[in-house]
């Protein structure tokens, strides 16, 4: 058997994601059946300093030889680092990747891709210039739950999906746990708001199972119909946002599909945790297949056929074990043993691609990363919800 290649991350940032990333991108690939790659951390950086992504390397358990870096720029210029891992608030990512992109480094960049379409399309444009591999870290497209979810679907078992409903919503006490207007689910200023934050799986759900599913040369994007509350502490950052979309279905005779996309960070989907209510249904005339909270790491599924016949499915998450933290965005816990967090999926993919030469993720390329956002535009301009300029701007390099 060929030894795995080894692929050299960097970190970019040392918050909470970047934690449960690196944590998970260090757990032994063979635990999840993985055996053509191997990952490992070079270098991190912090804005802050250097003394804080030494702290961050040791946290995760990084090799000792890594280094720490007490800027972004200084870091984008270490020859080790084969792909950065973005992990800093929406309003930075456009900023942070095109850095990256222009030091010569392949990007994994957080979701929400960036702040608006037009950024998306101007860091596809200099990925496609550059020949880098350039995806939108949504991980949940890579689990396995997702793999035979989107299955299920082109196998045909519950016929052409007519309608979905999704939903990933928390209910986040947003006076108590985010008073001050600073914290990046609710600040202006760092593109916070439910839609960006949680509302992007809610999109996730309805376009891997209604777009994503259909023949690549007929998808249509979906008109879109959109009813945004404003956050009141702050007014400018989305509350709760729900979206209407018709998707058309070219492959069927006179045919749409519909899907309601719904988001909020002050009600829960289901509250008290993970009751016995589906956040994500997918319907289509020969059944329904039902995806449990949360939706950004669902671990259970149910298909329900016309025939009465019930599939219930449980999709553990092999990992480190004992020990190993995660973060949430707002918290964190300790995985139980043999347990992972799922984000060594996407990481397992990009690290494949990057091997291949590779530009993209197999399960969401640029160009749905891309309508995606424009969706979430639309949704923005109907629910008069702008930015700041100076995170809306495609201009590069900006000051944030
Ligand atoms: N996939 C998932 O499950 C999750 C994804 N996310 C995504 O990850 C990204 C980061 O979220 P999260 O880790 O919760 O955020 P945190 O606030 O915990 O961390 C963000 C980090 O970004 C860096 N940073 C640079 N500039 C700023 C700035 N002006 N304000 C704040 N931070 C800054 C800081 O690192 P430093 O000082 O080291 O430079 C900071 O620690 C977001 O895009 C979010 O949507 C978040 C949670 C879960
Ligand atoms: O991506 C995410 O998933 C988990 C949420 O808690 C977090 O806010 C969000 O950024």
């Amino acid at each position: 058997m060929a030894s795995p290649k080894i692929v050299r991350w960097g970190i970019l940032a040392t918050g909470g994601i970047a934690q449960t990333f690196t944590v998970d991108l260090l757990a032994d690939p063979t635990t999840r059946g993985v055996t053509h790659i191997k990952h490992t951390v070079v270098a991190a950086a912090s804005s802050s300093s250097q003394h804080r992504a030494q702290a961050f390397l040791k946290d995760v358990g990084a090799p000792g030889d890594a280094k720490a870096y007490g800027s972004y720029e200084e870091f984008v210029g270490d020859a080790n680092i084969d792909i950065v891992y973005i992990a800093t608030p929406h309003s930075h990512h456009y900023q942070n990747a095109m850095l990256c992109l222009e030091a010569g480094k392949h990007v994994l960049c957080e979701k929400a891709f960036t702040v608006n379409a037009a950024q998306a399309r101007a860091l596809a444009d200099k990925a496609k210039a550059k020949k880098l591999f350039l995806m939108e870290a949504v991980w949940t497209r890579y689990f396995p739950l997702s793999i035979y979810v989107r299955e299920q679907i082109t196998s045909g078992r519950i016929g052409p999906v007519a309608r979905v409903f999704a939903d990933n919503s928390m209910a986040l006490d947003p006076e108590v746990s985010f008073g001050d207007g600073k914290h990046r689910m609710v600040n202006p200023e760092l593109a916070g708001g439910a839609l960006l934050d949680l509302g992007i799986y809610s999109l996730t759900w309805v376009f891997q199972t209604l777009y994503h599913t259909q023949p690549e040369s007929s998808r249509q994007p979906p008109r879109v119909v959109a009813a945004l509350k404003s956050y009141g502490a702050t007014g400018a950052a989305d509350e709760t946002t729900t979206i209407v979309l018709a998707f058309p279905r070219p492959d069927e005779a006179g045919g749409e599909a519909h899907a309601i996309a719904t988001t909020s960070l002050r009600i829960a989907t289901t509250p008290g945790g993970n009751a016995d209510t589906a956040g994500i249904r997918i319907q289509g005339p020969g059944g329904e297949i039902q995806v449990f909270p949360p939706a950004f790491r669902p671990t259970r599924t149910r298909l329900l056929l016309k025939d009465g016949s019930v599939e219930e499915k449980d999709w553990p998450q092999p990992g480190p074990g004992a020990g190993s933290g995660w973060y949430n965005g707002f918290g964190g816990s300790r995985n139980a043993e043999g347990e992972g967090h799922g984000m060594f999926w996407e990481a397992d993919e990009a690290a494949t691609a990057v091997v291949e030469g590779r530009k993209e993720g197999r399960y969401e390329g640029l160009a749905e990363s891309i309508l995606i956002m424009e969706v979430m535009d639309e949704v923005r301009k109907q629910g008069n919800l702008t930015y700041p300029e100076k995170i809306e701007t495609t201009q590069y390099p900006t000051q944030l």
